[in-house]
């Protein structure tokens, strides 16, 4: 899988050598490239915004540095194979579904914008060349796309087979397809007995049976108190 980032702000992609991250692009799972979408502009002061058509507050991201990054980074001929990501807060929302999709995709380019946002002209030429998703990390407000470009690529590339150490680990996580929609149980560890807080005994009784009824009512138990809307009438029937 190729990574790519355009940003303005290059350097929030150096953290993706460190961790596990570091060790996918070692192993060759994950190649990674981060690229200064002022190196695309032509002007003394490398130029990269302008004000708002039809007037408001704040600057837009002029097109041209984007196409012409564009055109040497990813190329001219269409191709849907290539998927361009565009964070956004008026995009889709990004969930496991999307993450897992992207995972199987051989090359994803991260369109990372500042300021108000990006010409709109430069996503609808995305468009016409390329697969994209303009998506949302959630309903909050960032400065601009990069932080949602790292987490996006995190939830993603841990997604790709030969990643993670032990893929098991993943299909019991909350939000996996194999929780039924549910958050993952409260997990213990040694020792038994900390500061007056001991593990939930069942967890100690070695009955599988019934761990395994204690961790899908713990899941039910809190999905319904924190995320009622993950809870609809079948999945509620079914608990
Ligand atoms: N993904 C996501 C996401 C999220 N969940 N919150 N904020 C963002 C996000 C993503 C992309 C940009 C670009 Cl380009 C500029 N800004 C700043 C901004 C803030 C408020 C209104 N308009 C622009 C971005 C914020």
């Amino acid at each position: 899988m190729r990574l790519d980032y355009l940003s303005i702000f290059p350097g929030y992609f150096d953290v993706l050598g460190i961790s596990l991250l570091g060790k996918a692009a070692v192993n060759g799972l994950v190649d990674v490239y981060a690229h200064d979408l002022r190196d695309w502009t032509h002007d003394r002061h490398r130029t990269v915004d302008d004000t708002p058509c039809g007037g408001g507050a704040g600057m837009v991201m002029k097109p041209d540095p984007w196409g012409e990054a564009f055109d040497e980074i990813i190329g001219t001929e269409p191709d849907p194979s290539v998927h361009v990501v565009f964070p956004s807060p008026s995009g889709e929302p990004f969930t496991q579904s999307v993450a897992h999709d992207l995972s199987s995709v051989e090359r994803i380019v991260f369109c990372c914008g500042r300021y108000e946002g990006i010409d709109h002209r430069v996503i609808d030429y995305a468009r016409s060349m390329w697969t994209v998703h303009e998506v949302s990390l959630g309903d909050y407000v960032l400065n601009g796309g990069e932080v949602a470009a790292l987490a996006i690529t995190e939830a993603v590339v841990r997604l790709v087979p030969g990643f993670m150490g032990n893929p098991q680990s993943l299909a019991e996580e909350s939000f996996s397809a194999g929780q039924d929609g549910l958050l993952e149980y409260p997990l213990f560890t040694r020792p038994v007995s900390w500061r007056g807080l001991d593990v939930p005994e069942v967890l100690m009784s070695g009955h599988h049976g019934r761990i395994a009824k204690w961790r899908r009512d713990e899941s039910i138990r809190l999905t319904r108190e924190r995320r009622p809307d993950l809870t609809d009438s079948d999945v509620s029937a079914r608990h």
